[in-house]
């Protein structure tokens, strides 16, 4: 059980994250939407230490995240894996090597960097690349990808941190509907395989109602609604983001395909921000 209590991000004058609290089951599929500026990529930053809380608390299976530092915070970051919206591959590198950096935490910073992997790297790489339908594309340069497949990749880089729990911050943002649909049903599968908790930020009410289990929906840094995917209706949408005209203007941000609009924003800071 993963459980938040009163988290909120400061930023001088902008609560960013305005105390969340919530209880996670081990093993749910958790999407949070929202529009842009909600809150949704602080809220995921939080949970994996990538940006520390200003208050509140984060407890994973009575473990305190929120007190973590050094060798601990390492391991935590390890076992609550990360993808994001960009991929994050390095796309002059072949694919296979890409995944094999993701075990990072298990081969060593040196070793990673020197790609000296061990055969026991090698073969859950390949395995990871085997459950995403990627085996023939292992040699290839990853930037040569679509990028769907890229993001395939990161999943399977994150897969063979063996994570507790799967962190993906708008992963199908820039994707087509098709390669989309391969991310999330990937997602999903992983989700039920593994019994994996996931928390995915999404843009997309439909996707988010097709692939979750729960719905979070922040606004202004809030939770405005957590519950199941048919008890968001949408007179409840209407009540949080003021329409319910799901496929309306896009200057209003809220539409079936987009409940956020991309913004410039100052880059986050890693840790202490
Ligand atoms: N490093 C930062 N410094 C200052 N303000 C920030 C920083 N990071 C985020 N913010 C602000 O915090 C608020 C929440 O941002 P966040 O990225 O968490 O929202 P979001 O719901 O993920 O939006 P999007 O869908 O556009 O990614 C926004 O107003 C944003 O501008």
């Amino acid at each position: 059980m993963l459980v938040i209590e009163q988290l909120s991000k400061v930023f001088g004058d902008l609560t960013a994250v305005d105390s969340v609290s919530l209880a996670i089951p081990k093993g749910q599929m958790v999407g949070v939407i929202g529009r842009s500026g909600a809150g949704k990529s602080t809220f995921l930053r939080m949970i994996n230490r990538l940006a520390d809380p200003s208050r509140g608390t984060i407890l994973n299976e009575g473990q305190n995240i929120t007190a973590l530092k050094g060798r601990d915070l390492r391991l935590w970051r390890a076992s609550c894996a990360m993808i994001f919206q960009q991929f994050n591959l390095v796309e002059r590198m072949d694919v296979l090597t890409n995944v094999m950096v993701g075990r990072i935490a298990h081969t060593g910073f040196l070793r990673s960097m020197t790609r000296s992997f061990t055969d026991e790297d090698r073969a859950r790489a390949i395995e990871a690349l085997d459950r995403l339908d990627l085996v023939p594309q292992a040699l290839q340069r990853a930037g040569t990808l679509s990028g769907g497949q890229q993001q395939r990749v990161a999943i399977a880089k994150a897969l063979v941190q063996n994570p507790r729990i799967m962190l993906a911050d708008e992963p199908i943002a820039s994707l087509d509907p098709a390669n989309a649909s391969r991310v999330m049903d990937a997602l999903r599968e992983i989700n039920r395989t593994d019994g994996l908790t996931v928390l995915v930020n999404l843009h997309t009410l439909d996707t988010a109602r097709a692939y979750c289990d729960r719905i979070i929906a922040m606004k202004d840094g809030r939770v405005q609604f957590d519950g199941t995917p048919d008890t968001l209706t949408s007179e409840r949408v209407r009540q949080i983001y003021g329409t319910d005209d799901l496929s309306g203007d896009i200057n209003e941000a809220v539409t079936s395909t987009s409940l956020s609009t991309t913004t410039s924003r100052p880059p986050m800071k890693a840790v202490g921000a």
